[in-house]
């Protein structure tokens, strides 16, 4: 079985973001596909990767009235990825039309609609005071993953932090695909909740999704090792 874990390709080209995959003999493995490269290279990117046979998330956070979703996600769902999103900030009308245009719009594979709850590079001091959310973040995150499930997303984009909770509301089948991701020593940078690649499996995060701890590491491959090292014996790391 592959390893959940979706190395995110945030790379300006096409051509680097394979470039790299090559140089680093990181072939076949999940990959994340933002909206960097998206917006970059179109469709295509996503035919290069599948010809090379990588599971691809597809992540535009889609965030529109109802109508428009749906039919984004109509032909997003022709790309034939295995994860497409929203953000369940648009509302369970919005997640519900976001599931009905994948259903009609999907190929081979049915691609699995995912719900951003609250950015991981948000933390309680940003959301009250950006968002004017009084609620805290951890609640509202649950909240969020709860109305997504009743709309019929599979699956939610949290912070590690909040996987076990949802994961106990939600059921073990909603799957929790966990950003904010760094190896030990790595540079925070933007993000603000975030776990370690053994930590965020003890918290129960089904996938993973890690970027820069890996793309921009004096060793991509080693830390990409690294990384699935501590998903299979997470007992043996902080
Ligand atoms: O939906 C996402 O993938 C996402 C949601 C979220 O809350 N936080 C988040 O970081 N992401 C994405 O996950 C990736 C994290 O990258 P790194 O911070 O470099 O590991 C980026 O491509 C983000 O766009």
């Amino acid at each position: 079985m592959q390893i959940p874990i979706y190395l995110a390709l945030d790379f300006p080209t096409g051509e680097e973001a394979l470039h790299f995959l090559d140089q680093h003999e990181l072939a076949d493995i999940p990959v994340k596909v933002g909206m960097e490269l998206f917006y970059r290279e179109g469709p295509s990117i996503i035919h290069q990767l599948k010809e090379n046979n990588h599971p691809i998330f597809l992540d535009l956070k889609l965030h529109d009235i109802p109508n428009t979703v749906k039919s984004a996600m109509r032909n997003l769902a022709g790309l034939d990825v295995d994860i497409l999103n929203v953000h369940a900030l648009g509302g369970a009308k919005m997640i519900e039309a976001a599931k009905d245009g994948l259903l009609q719009g999907a190929q081979k594979t049915e691609p699995k609609l995912i719900a951003v709850t609250m950015l991981t590079s948000m933390n309680e001091e940003t959301v009250r005071s950006d968002l004017k959310q009084p609620m805290e973040l951890a609640a509202y995150a649950l909240h969020l993953a709860e109305l997504s499930k009743a709309a019929g997303a599979d699956g939610v984009v949290c912070s590690p932090l909040e996987a076990a909770s949802i994961k106990a509301a939600c059921g073990a089948d909603f799957l929790t695909v966990t950003p904010g991701i760094r190896l030990a020593g790595s540079e925070q940078n933007d993000q603000h909740r975030i776990a370690t690649p053994a930590g965020a499996r003890r918290m129960q995060a089904d996938y993973l999704v890690i970027g820069r701890s890996v793309t921009a590491a004096a060793n991509p491959k080693k830390a990409y090792e690294q990384v699935i090292e501590e998903w299979k014996n997470y007992d043996n790391y902080n």
